[in-house]
């Protein structure tokens, strides 16, 4: 655990950048720092690998004070990304990312063979190795940033804005593999960013740091959504608060009805049973879903309504399933299988319940956490 213990940094001009700021960054999780710019998450980023040092209060990594370490040990320990990537531009990708190993006195073979693994881990084609940091788009480096940073197999790793200057689509593709690194690795991560979006979705605990370097709240995403402390998380939040929390309630609670669910070439007697139902869902022989019909009207292929968009109940989240509801003209959801098979059907209303139920559970469970 890395505890950042009433600590101040004030620089040489007077600026107070962080005040007594106290947190307890747990091991093998994403705990992110967000805030408005200038609230001092950079400096508090790089106080943590002594490229700054407190005025006032101390930092300890496993209970022992960090000053007490030589600070290139403590970088060697903590892998560094920033904005931009921060890459050599005299050297190929390979020797970028072998950079560290290399410093550690590692062969040239070996560097190399650790730096090509890294490659393929962070989902870059080895076709890019001999090339420079200029021929490669933001994106691509930006993955090299986070290689290199990985090299020596750090315990902790530290990321300052890495994914900020690339597209949003780009920026998503680099969340998603972050998360998926991490699930494979279990790295202590201390992540910083303004934007509030990407700390609900990487961070296990998150941060929020107000101007002045003072700390507004350290909770789990979910709670930050469902119990901001102050007017200042809430509006820092934004908006869609209640919707976005609907991402942290799995949809597989939900009640579903499999009465609609009949296939093109259903019987009679099969669609008296389904009569009662305000729609079916017509299947095809495989069991997929291709489109609603109301019953009574004769089942013909082109012209079902659209199903919308299904969800699957054991993966996806209750904001999923309310939005297939809200796009389906029927406003009833489609759930299926990870085959894509149709395992039943909710409506709008039943996963209202569902929504209140969660909160319910939810709110007792901040509760008892008090
Ligand atoms: N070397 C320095 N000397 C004086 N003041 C500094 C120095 N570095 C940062 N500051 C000030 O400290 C405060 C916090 O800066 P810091 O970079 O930590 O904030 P930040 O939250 O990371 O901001 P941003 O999101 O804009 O990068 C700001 O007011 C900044 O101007």
């Amino acid at each position: 655990m890395i505890r950042i213990d009433a600590v101040t940094k004030r620089y040489d001009d007077g600026t107070v950048a962080v005040d007594r700021l106290s947190l307890d960054i747990p091991d093998r999780a994403i705990t992110v720092l967000v805030g408005p710019s200038g609230c001092g998450k950079t400096t508090t980023l790089r106080m943590i690998n002594r490229m700054v040092e407190p005025t006032e209060g101390g930092i300890l990594l496993d209970g022992a004070d960090i000053r007490q370490q030589p600070v290139d040990s403590l970088r060697r320990s903590m892998g560094y990304v920033i904005q931009n990537a921060g890459l050599f531009q005299h050297r190929t990708i390979l020797d970028n990312i072998a950079t560290v190993p290399r410093l550690l006195g590692w062969s040239k073979q070996k560097a190399r063979g650790r730096a090509a693994e890294l490659m393929e881990r962070v989902g870059l084609d080895g076709s890019l190795a001999k090339r420079y940091p200029y021929q490669l788009s933001g994106g691509q480096q930006q993955r090299v940033g986070v290689a290199r940073a990985l090299a020596a197999d750090p315990p902790v790793l530290l990321m300052d804005e890495p994914f900020s200057a690339v597209d949003p689509v780009v920026r998503k593709g680099l969340q998603d593999e972050l998360l998926r690194i991490q699930d494979e690795l279990g790295k202590t991560i201390v992540f910083v960013t303004h934007d509030i979006d990407e700390a609900i979705k990487l961070g296990t605990m998150v941060a929020v740091l107000r101007e002045g370097g003072r700390l507004a709240q350290f909770a789990p995403p979910a709670e930050l959504l469902s119990a901001p402390a102050d007017a200042f998380v809430e509006d820092f939040l934004g908006a869609d608060r209640g919707i976005r929390r609907l991402s942290f309630f799995p949809a597989d609670a939900l009640e579903l009805a499999t009465g609609p669910l009949v296939p093109l070439d259903a019987d009679a007697e099969r669609l008296a049973a389904g009569a009662d139902a305000p729609y079916l869902l017509v299947t095809d022989a495989e069991g997929r879903p291709l489109g609603w019909a109301e019953p009574g009207v004769p089942l013909e292929r082109d012209r079902l309504l659209d199903h919308g968009r299904p969800f699957r109940p054991g993966t996806d989240s209750l904001r999923t399933a309310l939005d297939g509801a809200v796009l389906s003209p029927t406003g009833w959801a489609v759930a299926v299988d990870g085959e894509g098979r149709a395992v039943g059907v909710v409506s709008q209303r039943a996963i209202g319940e569902a929504i209140r139920a969660a909160h319910g559970r939810a709110a007792t469970a901040v509760e008892a956490a008090r």
